[in-house]
């Protein structure tokens, strides 16, 4: 089967059907008893809250709970003053304004109270922080037919900075013969020196391209394995066993560093030569790289072909032998699944054998601004998650990222507007329709 013509089923898998094992991930099916529910714990951005009401009481609601009122005023008022910068790259301004807006009632606290209980009341296993891991300079550009410039990725990296994400993914240091795209890895970490904000790992395939990227600044690096022995040849010449020796390498040359390493596993649904990748094989390699320190892995279905239910299937292997804190999720949206992918992932949730709630879902998420992306070695593989519709779902589900979104859609029209091309993020289309359609009001 051509793994592009068809979502990778069950049939080569496990027998348990799908639904019984969605269900079985999700709160209905085996949502605690009432008088259990006020024990649950729940995962905040690296703390553990004893009881729901707690954490009720420290958070602060993000004031997108209705994301598409707020944002259109944002949205000009960005504009404004964007044009006052001057910079020709940026969205270019508009003669919106709020008051053309129907005078809806923007959301209020309660509003968003409202929300968030629905969610804890619904899709109970869902975080309320989530941190976003952008990838659009390296992932989202490594596979660009022109080469980007190496000021307009300088620029993409600040202005996603600003935005707020935690995490900006900055470039490789892989060979430039494999990936010319990215041959500037030194001079964009030297660009970005100094930069505060934000984390900006960068990858790195074997220990030349870990001690290029330390000398070259970079405070934390990514190594990249992968779940199909063919996707491994094709990605690193290597077999996933010589890959997981070089990484062991890399991890303990960074340990005495003290830099942080992040592993990947690809192909974690399937692979563009092997078709469906068994679960068991991506919990081997995931469970290696935790094993060798890696501080977060992430589950790259890299050519987009996972459904909830294959996705679920595939998180019940790896949380079986990772923490699920230390999990990250990495989907491309080949069959526009990503966001449906996205929300069972942070829904999956643990209980006891007393079917106690003692966990929340992943909450970490891997996307690229715009949807750009894909590897250049994996056939078929279209762009990543766009990271606007990802912040527009999680901001609509009361679910914190501290993204700002109309500063995130700037980066966004910034890069698309250098790479030539329309957003590949739903979201960024249909905001700037309503932007363009109120200015004609
Ligand atoms: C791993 C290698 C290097 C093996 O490539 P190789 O050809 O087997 O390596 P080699 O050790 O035989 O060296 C060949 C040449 O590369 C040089 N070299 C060797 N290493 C480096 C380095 N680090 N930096 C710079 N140069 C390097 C080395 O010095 C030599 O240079 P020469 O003597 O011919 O002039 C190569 O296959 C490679 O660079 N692959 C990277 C492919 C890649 O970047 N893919 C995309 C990223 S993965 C991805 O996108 C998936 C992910 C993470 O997003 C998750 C998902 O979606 O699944």
């Amino acid at each position: 089967m051509s793994s592009l013509e068809e979502p990778l089923g069950f049939d080569k898998l496990p027998s348990m059907n799908t639904i019984e094992r969605i269900q079985r991930f999700s709160s209905g099916a085996c949502r605690p008893r009432a008088d259990d529910m006020g024990m649950g714990h729940c995962w905040i951005e690296g703390r553990i809250c004893s009881s729901s009401n707690s954490c009720e009481e420290d958070y602060e609601y993000t004031r997108e709970t209705f994301p598409w009122k707020r944002h259109t005023r944002d949205l000009c008022q960005g504009n404004r003053r964007t044009m006052s910068s001057g910079n020709k790259n940026m969205v270019s301004g508009s003669s919106c304004d709020s008051r053309y807006f129907p005078d809806h009632q923007y959301s209020s606290k309660s509003n968003d109270k409202d929300i968030r209980g629905i969610t804890n009341k619904f899709l109970k296993g869902i975080p309320k922080f989530v941190k976003i891991v952008e990838v659009g300079p390296r992932d989202g550009l490594q596979n660009e037919k022109n080469i980007v410039p190496t000021d307009v990725k300088v620029e993409l990296i600040h202005r996603l900075v600003s935005s707020g994400l935690p995490v900006v993914e900055a470039t490789s240091f892989v060979s430039p013969k494999w990936v010319p795209q990215l041959a500037d890895a030194r001079d964009v970490m030297e660009a970005v020196h100094g930069l505060e904000g934000s984390r900006l790992p960068v990858l790195t395939p074997n220990l030349k391209g870990f001690e290029a990227a330390v000398a070259a600044g970079a405070k934390e690096v990514a190594v990249f394995a992968s779940a199909s022995e063919s996707f491994s040849k094709s990605n690193i010449n290597c077999s996933i066993e010589e890959s997981l020796a070089r990484y062991r390498a890399v991890t303990r040359a960074a340990k005495e560093l003290s830099i942080p390493v992040r592993g990947y596993v690809s192909c974690v649904i399937g692979c563009p030569e092997e078709g469906s990748i068994h679960p068991s094989k991506v919990a081997y390699v995931a469970k290696e790289l935790h094993d060798m320190g890696c501080f977060e892995i992430s589950l790259g279905d890299t050519i987009g072909v996972g459904t909830p239910g294959t996705v679920a299937l595939m998180l019940e292997a790896v949380m079986a032998v990772v923490p699920v804190e230390k999990l990250a999720i990495h989907f491309h949206d080949t069959y526009g699944q990503s966001l449906p992918n996205i929300l069972v992932s942070l829904q999956i949730c643990l209980y006891n054998s007393l079917s106690h709630f003692e966990q929340m879902g992943i909450s970490v998420v891997d996307s690229s601004v715009a949807g750009l992306g894909g590897c250049p070695y994996a056939k078929g593989a279209s762009g990543n998650v766009a990271t606007e519709d990802v912040v527009y779902m999680l901001h609509g589900l009361g679910v914190r990222t501290n993204v700002d979104l109309v500063k995130l859609l700037s980066a966004g029209d910034f890069i698309c507007k250098q790479l030539g091309r329309p957003s590949g993020s739903k979201t960024a289309v249909a905001l700037s329709r309503v932007t363009a359609d109120a200015s004609k009001i």
